[in-house]
């Protein structure tokens, strides 16, 4: 205003005659409304795209968004340093949110309990060499000595911190990965491996890459990619209905990389269980897509990530903050994978049989088929028929190959529908084992081993080390040492039928 005046009397002083000063007056404030008016448009302009946050495209609903503000204030509460009472206080006060707080408290809590857990022995693996004799409590509490190859390298030799610590170890597991196995039975190097994948810090979080059940992908610290998979039952669910019910199992995929382990299969890709905080270390890192994906129910963070059977009705959901699950390293990227249906799949329909459902000489006809005609492939199948008996999965429906191997080894992937019911054998699992009549002599040599020893004992000690200890129920190891037996009987009958040929 003051400028105006000022300028509009320098007007008048340069035109001494009165209408000549009235038009140009008249000229001028015309001028200035335009130029003044023009300047107030830019200013708020210039004010909305400088001072309002741009909307983000993948909130697309006001819910979310408030969802999205509430779970980054969130992040920054838990973020807080732990003990600073001024910021406790503070965050105390926002009214809205005394659970939250109280939420995270209690997860402090825990943790240090679980801590001292640690301390007292439970993450510390007992000293024991490969090939040591060790004594192991069996369920009917007298000890038998038993050879623990398989338990010896679970110790936590090396614990990684650094960056560089971290890239050592992914290279390692990555140098175990060949034509015929994945990982190298005995290495020493298991343990800090695993102990590594629960530890890392996660760097990135994306949804899951293939597949039709929920997980997310995860990159650790020194860019390895690992596959996390959700806890969604307690271990003591039981289900019911058809062979394959249910979602994945988390606790399942520890198991099954354990039991392909000391069954001497090594075709698994490693895994190890992860109670990872959604809010401080999955959300920060998290893309968009999957972030957009992020839901609370009950005070309880949750995500549904994007896949086939992912919705926002069902997401998996945390105690809180803290989800548990399981994380599956991922195969080195140089390894392109060939899928392929099982020969022994089912329908998944009630009102049609499969082929091998209903020909006892079928085995006869896969043999001949491409890839199998390769015998190492069908010893493999007759491997996972075994294993997968042993962990009640029914739902092998596809298999896979390294595809650049001539002759190649059947990769044990997707092990989660598995320890669903521990009350139940779903014998159809064994029909390769029936119709073919044929095992690995070594798997059968291994196979009677456990039937002595007591597989469930041997589980239930590997098992003991993982950080979401115990992993299976007592059902569940009381099953495997059932089933053992089962598969045990079946072989038998072969051999009395058909001889030592059986044994391949
Ligand atoms: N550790 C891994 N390394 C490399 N690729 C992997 C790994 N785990 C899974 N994959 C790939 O991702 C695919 C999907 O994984 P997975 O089978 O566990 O998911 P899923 O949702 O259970 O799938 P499906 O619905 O077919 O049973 C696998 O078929 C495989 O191609
Ligand atoms: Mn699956």
């Amino acid at each position: 205003m003051v400028t105006l005046f000022v300028w509009l009397k320098s007007g008048t002083i340069l035109h001494p005659r009165p209408r000549a000063v009235i038009s140009s007056l008249v000229m001028r404030l015309k001028k200035g409304n335009v130029l003044l008016f023009s300047f107030g448009l830019v200013s708020v302009w210039l004010f909305i795209i400088v001072l309002t946050p741009a909307p983000d495209a993948t909130h697309k609903s006001s819910y979310h968004r408030e969802l999205m503000a509430d779970l980054k204030a969130r992040h920054d509460s838990v973020t807080k340093p732990v003990g600073d009472e001024k910021s406790h206080k503070k965050v105390k006060m926002k009214a809205d949110d005394t659970n939250l707080v109280d939420s995270h408290v209690k997860i402090s809590q825990k943790r240090d309990k679980r801590k001292k857990v640690n301390e007292a022995g439970h993450f510390v693996p007992k000293k024991v060499k490969v090939g040591d004799k060790v004594s192991l409590k069996s369920s009917k509490n007298e000890t038998k000595p038993v050879t623990v190859q398989w338990e010896a390298n679970l110790a936590v030799l090396h614990k990684a911190k650094t960056k560089a610590a971290y890239t050592k170890l992914w290279k390692k597991a990555a140098s175990w990965v060949q034509s015929d196995q994945i990982n190298l039975p005995g290495a020493e190097e298991l343990g800090s491996i695993l102990h590594g994948m629960s530890t890392a810090k996660i760097k990135k979080a994306d949804i899951g890459y293939k597949g039709t059940q929920l997980k997310a992908r995860l990159v650790l610290e020194g860019g390895q990619m690992v596959v996390f998979k959700p806890k969604w039952y307690r271990r003591d669910e039981v289900m019911t209905g058809n062979p394959y019910s249910g979602k994945d199992r988390h606790n399942g995929e520890i198991a099954a990389f354990h039991l392909n382990r000391i069954l001497g299969f090594n075709r698994a890709p490693l895994v190890a269980g992860r109670r990872v905080n959604l809010l401080t270390e999955v959300f920060p890192v998290a893309t968009p897509t999957l972030n957009a994906t992020f839901t609370s129910q009950n005070n309880n963070t949750c995500f549904y990530g994007k896949c086939y059977y992912c919705k926002p009705s069902d997401p998996a959901c945390a105690e809180g903050d803290i989800m548990e699950g399981s994380l599956t390293l991922w195969l080195p990227a140089k390894y392109t994978l060939q899928r392929w249906k099982h020969p022994w799949a089912r329908t998944y329909r009630s009102s049609k049989k499969a082929r091998w459902e209903e020909d006892d000489a079928y085995c006869d006809e896969v043999k001949k088929t491409h890839p199998i005609e390769r015998q190492r492939l069908l010893l493999d199948i007759i491997d996972t028929a075994v294993f997968d008996y042993l962990i009640g999965n029914a739902d092998r429906h596809m298999f896979e190959t390294f595809e650049a191997d001539e002759d190649p080894m059947l990769l044990l992937l997707d092990n989660g529908k598995s320890f669903g019911n521990p009350y139940w054998d779903e014998g159809s699992i064994l029909a390769p084992v029936k119709q073919c009549c044929i095992i690995r002599n070594q798997t059968w040599t291994i196979l009677q081993e456990f039937k002595e020893r007591g597989l469930s004992d041997a589980m239930r000690q590997v098992l003991s080390h993982d950080p979401v200890s115990p992993v299976l129920s007592e059902l569940h190891l009381q099953a495997l040492d059932r089933r053992l037996i089962d598969i045990s009987e079946a072989v038998n009958v072969c051999i009395t039928e058909k001889g030592q040929a059986v044994l391949m």
